[in-house]
């Protein structure tokens, strides 16, 4: 069965890059366009030449080390009022870019042309037409986004269509309609393209051009929006990874491509690429320096993470009763989510990730549930700290080894002056039944109890030097308790392969600390002998 095409086009290197927060280098937009091309992305916009010197430079680059597959495409504006196409400057950087395809952006609203262009309706019929006949003859093939179209067509649909009909006599072969500020719903789109749709049909024109959408979320329907105007006859969608775009972003790519592919039946990407969709979402996010949402849809990192024990316990039996799609279709994977929140199977299936074979029915994994709950209960989250999970696992099941054993610990706190504070930390620790006292300073009071620990513990197990603390985060609890409020601290611990979490909790943020450094390091040392002796626990 052949699949019917929908164009999709990438505007995240020029509208993505006008969501506040972001600043692209040209490093960082040649990486995401040879990223973009390789997901399969026919058409990727590049930028504005001329309106800042890097756009210019990005295209030039890119034509030294060009695109396998994808389209790269110039944007632009129609000519200035009362201006010849030829002799407006601001088209001597398009033509210069290079590029096969520049989009041309011009007025549909008569409210725009007016007081936006100052300028009469017929002389904005005139920019659209000459600009889109100056660059076809300058060799260039013409996709016209109507900015605010649905806006425009409301107030005045007479006017409205003329634009797009002097775009489609001009030469436009994609007549784009943009929802420039978002406010249109899936209702008023689904109508008003289909009307386009027949409007276009109708006039007496050389050749047809195809119709296109690019929505704005700023009423929370950009993708639906686009759906909707594909549902109605469009063939091209305009959006951008991520969602990224001025003010609430633009139609999110990594949601309408796999809506359109895998529930429409529309060929967008190749089917052997769109398995790289969760990947390129979160490069790109990398490379924006924007945390990737990780609720977003079909690519966040809890799109299919279950968490509720009812959800759990029916994915196990058939993934169907609680997923859409299967997440390996965009590259994306299940997880399993321990809280509170838990039932049996939640346990079940983390425990089998440790390597610990459990049977329901056997009363320790009711126990290992009722802690993990009374836990939760006061204050700690064990959603991301799975290595504290484990080892409270474990600890149940009396197969948590005794590796080293925290007699006390001290700290020092020195501030002497504005800009000097130090720390000083004594721990006393067994281990084999042998007794150490080590000091340590540090910047803070964790930093000198981490060195401290580190510095008794070294003689015995050599691995630690590798371990790093990745990441300390501190959460109150309570906050109406002021300073003597409870304080839950999630550690991040690292050993250069594997990144493991733990967990802490107090009214004492030093002690809730402790508790996660010290756990840290136990976890640390568990996967080094794991390495080295790999066991696994069987229990029914
Ligand atoms: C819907 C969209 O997202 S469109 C893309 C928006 N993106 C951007 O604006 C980012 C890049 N923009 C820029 O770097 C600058 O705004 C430039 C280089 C384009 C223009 O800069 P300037 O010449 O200093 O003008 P300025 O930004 O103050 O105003 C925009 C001008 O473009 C005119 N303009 C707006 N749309 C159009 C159009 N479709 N056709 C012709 N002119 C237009 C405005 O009327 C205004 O003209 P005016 O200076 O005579 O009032
Ligand atoms: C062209 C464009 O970015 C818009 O109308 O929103």
């Amino acid at each position: 069965m052949t699949h019917p095409t929908c164009w999709i086009y990438d505007t995240t290197l020029r509208d993505g890059a006008q969501r506040e927060g972001i600043s692209l280098s040209i490093e960082d937009k040649l990486r995401i366009a040879h990223r973009l091309d390789a997901l399969g992305i026919p058409f990727i916009e590049g930028g504005w030449p001329g309106a800042n010197p890097k756009d210019v430079q990005f295209f030039w680059r890119l034509q030294e080390d060009p695109l396998t597959q994808a389209e790269i495409v110039a944007f632009c504006s129609t000519r200035r009022p009362g201006t010849s196409a030829a002799t407006d400057p601001a088209f001597k950087p398009i033509l210069s870019a290079g590029t096969r395809w520049v989009t041309l952006f011009g007025k549909s609203w008569d409210l725009h042309v007016i007081e936006g262009l100052k300028t009469s309706l017929e002389e904005n019929l005139a920019m659209i037409g000459d600009s889109i006949e100056f660059l076809i003859a300058q060799g260039r093939r013409i996709i016209y986004d109507a900015e605010h179209w649905f806006d425009g067509y409301k107030q005045n649909p007479e006017y409205a269509l003329k634009t797009l009909e002097a775009s489609a006599r001009a030469g436009a072969e994609w007549l784009v309609l943009c929802d420039t500020n978002g406010g249109t719903l899936p209702h008023e789109v689904e109508e008003i393209t289909q009307i386009v749709v027949e409007a276009v049909a109708s006039w007496d024109l050389n050749s047809i051009p195809q119709i296109g959408i690019h929505t704005h979320n700023d009423s929370g329907t950009a993708v639906a929006n686009a759906l909707m105007a594909v549902r109605s006859g469009a063939r091209m969608v305009q959006g951008t990874m991520n969602g990224y775009g001025e003010r609430c972003g633009n139609a999110n790519l990594c949601t309408v491509i796999p809506n359109l592919q895998l529930k429409l039946g529309y060929s967008c990407i190749g089917e052997d690429q769109i398995f790289k969709l969760t990947e390129t979402s979160r490069l790109v996010s990398e490379l924006v320096n924007l945390a990737p949402d990780e609720h977003a849809p079909f690519v966040g990192l809890s799109a299919f993470a279950h968490k509720g024990g009812i959800h759990v316990s029916a994915v196990q039996k058939n993934p169907l009763t609680y997923e859409h799609i299967e997440p390996e279709k965009v590259g994306n994977k299940r997880r399993i989510v321990i809280s509170e929140q838990s039932g049996l199977s939640n346990v079940l299936v983390k425990a089998r990730s440790f390597g610990i074979e459990l049977d329901r029915n056997h009363p320790t994994c009711r126990e290992i549930l009722q802690r993990l709950k009374e836990l939760e209960h006061q204050g700690y989250q064990f959603e991301a700290a799975e290595a504290s999970f484990e080892l409270l696992m474990r600890e149940v099941l009396s197969t948590r080894k005794s590796l080293f054993e925290i007699k006390g610990f001290q700290v020092h706190c020195d501030k002497r002056t504005e800009d000097m504070s130090s720390s000083l930390a004594t721990v006393k620790v067994t281990v084999n039944g042998e007794e150490i006292l080590a000091s340590a300073e540090g910047n803070g009071p964790v930093s000198a109890l981490d060195s401290a620990l580190r510095k008794a513990l070294l003689s015995f197990y050599p691995s630690i030097a590798q371990f790093q603390l990745t990441d300390y985060k501190v959460r109150i609890l309570d906050g109406r308790e002021g300073t003597s409020a409870k304080t839950r601290v999630l550690i991040e611990s690292s050993n250069g392969q594997k990144r493991w979490t733990t967990v802490g909790v107090s009214t004492n943020i030093l002690d809730a600390s402790y508790q996660a450094v010290v756990e840290g390091l136990e976890y640390g040392l568990l996967l080094t002998q794991s390495q080295e002796n790999p066991v696994s626990v069987k229990l029914s």
